[in-house]
Parts: structure tokens; sequence; C-alpha cells
């Protein structure tokens, strides 16, 4: 099943002669499993298209289901999105925006509280997500106390604590070198091979695409071109 079906999806910004058409109807199906590369210029809409998937920044017109639930369709459908955000849809950034005096440990199972999950099966599931990261061995660090890519890895746990069927990744290697970037990579995969969720990642990162089962090309707020890997994600 797809977990996200998105069609005629298009962002106006601002009216009459003003008005920028930041992303032009755009149509695609990302499966189970997937992980889903975005390339284009810095200006291109990759961050216009993940607001608008996410709903966080509603698109102008369209039809987004996410996890076989319609949440826009030309217009809210009446379903509570910041919920359904916090259940299904996990987020990562270019900085990792983990919380400073919360150790790694809490801020994961802070995500899981969020979603109703007592303390002590959050610290149990939180520790178990940081052990499936390999870096378990942090849990008690606080933010300060870790590397760049140490933290992205606990902001990836934090994304992944709740299952979610969809993970947003805004950049995620931006901020690190290539060693650590491809271990960042390396693990987005494994969480879309594994756990079957569909990765999306926001990308400048050349050095990166070789991980990925499709590449979406924007420009100008077009999807230009879609390359798939011969491999392509596994049928679940
Ligand atoms: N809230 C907004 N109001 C008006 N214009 C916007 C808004 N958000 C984005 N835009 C415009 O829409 C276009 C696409 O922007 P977007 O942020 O999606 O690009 P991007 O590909 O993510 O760029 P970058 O790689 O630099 O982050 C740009 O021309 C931008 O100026």
């Amino acid at each position: 099943m797809a977990v996200v079906e998105i069609q005629n999806v298009s962002q106006t910004f601002g009216h009459g002669e003003l008005a920028v058409q930041a992303l032009k109807p755009t149509s695609l199906s990302i499966e189970a499993g997937e992980l889903v590369a975005l390339l284009g210029p810095s200006g291109s809409g990759k961050s216009t298209l993940l607001l608008a998937i996410s709903l966080i920044q509603p698109p102008t017109t369209g039809r987004i289901a996410i996890d076989g639930q319609v949440l826009f369709d030309d217009g809210p459908t009446g379903i509570d999105v910041r919920a359904f955000r916090r259940q299904k849809i996990g987020f990562i950034f270019q900085q990792h925006n983990l919380i400073p005096f919360l150790t790694a440990l809490e801020n994961v199972a802070l995500m899981l509280q969020l979603n109703g999950v007592g303390r002590r099966e959050s610290n149990r599931r939180a520790m178990e997500v940081l052990g499936y990261l390999e870096i378990a061995h942090r849990a008690d660090s606080l933010p300060a106390q870790m590397s760049g890519g140490e933290q992205q890895r606990v902001a990836i746990g934090r994304a992944l604590a709740n299952e979610p069927a969809l993970i947003l990744a805004d950049e995620p290697t931006a901020a690190l070198d290539t060693e650590r970037g491809t271990k960042v990579m390396a693990m987005l995969r494994k969480i879309a091979r594994e756990r079957r969720s569909a990765v999306i990642a926001v990308t400048h990162d050349h050095r990166m695409i070789a991980g990925f089962d499709t590449v979406y090309h924007l420009d100008d707020g077009r999807l230009t071109q879609v390359e798939r890997s011969a491999e392509g994600a596994e049928p679940g």
C-alpha cells in the first residue's frame, strides 16, 4: 500500500500580480519501505513539498493521503492533522533540534510520552531505539556532550520512536562530514528496509544519492525527473 499518495498538489504564495507558484501541480506515490530523495536547487520547492505533505503548510490545491487517510482534498477533510502527524510522521531536521537539557534517552522518550505512552514504557522503548541506532552507550549524555553524528542519530531515534509510517528529513546530512553523513544515510536505509517506514529526505547532497530507491528532481516548482534504482524497494 502507498504510504504517501499526493495528486495535483500545488502551492501558491501571495495574490494577484505578486503570486508565486512555488509548487506546480505535483502527483506522486511512495510505498512502505521506500527511501526517497528530493533533489533540486535552492528555491526549487523542496521544502514547500515536504511542508505540504505533512500539512504543516497546507497546499493551495490537491489531494493528500497518508497511510490510507485522506488529510487534504482541495481543503481540510476534518481529520485532526496535529494528532495524526504526532502518531504517523517522524521529522528529522538539518540541525538536530534536541532539547539541550534532556539526555539522549529523555529526548527520545519524550516523543513517546507526548503520544500517551507511560514513563517506564517510554524509557524502555527509547532505550531499544537507541540500541537499534547503535548509540545506547550515549543514553545518559546531554546533546552538548555528543558529536554531531551522534546527535543526529538521537534525532533519528526521536523521529523513529513512534514507529511512524512516514519519516520526513530535511537535509539530514548537511551538517555532517562524509563519514558521518554516510552513517546517517545507512541508518535511514535500515529504517526503511527493516521497519518499512517510507522515508523522504530533502537533500543537496549528491554524495548520498547512491543509497536511495527513488530520486525526484525538482526545478522551479516542477517535478522534472524521477530516477529509480535498479534494486528498488523490496516488496514487503
Ligand atoms: N511562506 C512563503 N511565502 C512566500 N514565498 C515562499 C514561502 N515559502 C517559500 N516561498 C518561495 O517558494 C519557492 C520555493 O521555496 P522552497 O523553500 O520550497 O525551496 P527549497 O527548494 O526548499 O530551497 P532551499 O534548498 O533553499 O531550502 C521560493 O521561491 C521561495 O522564495
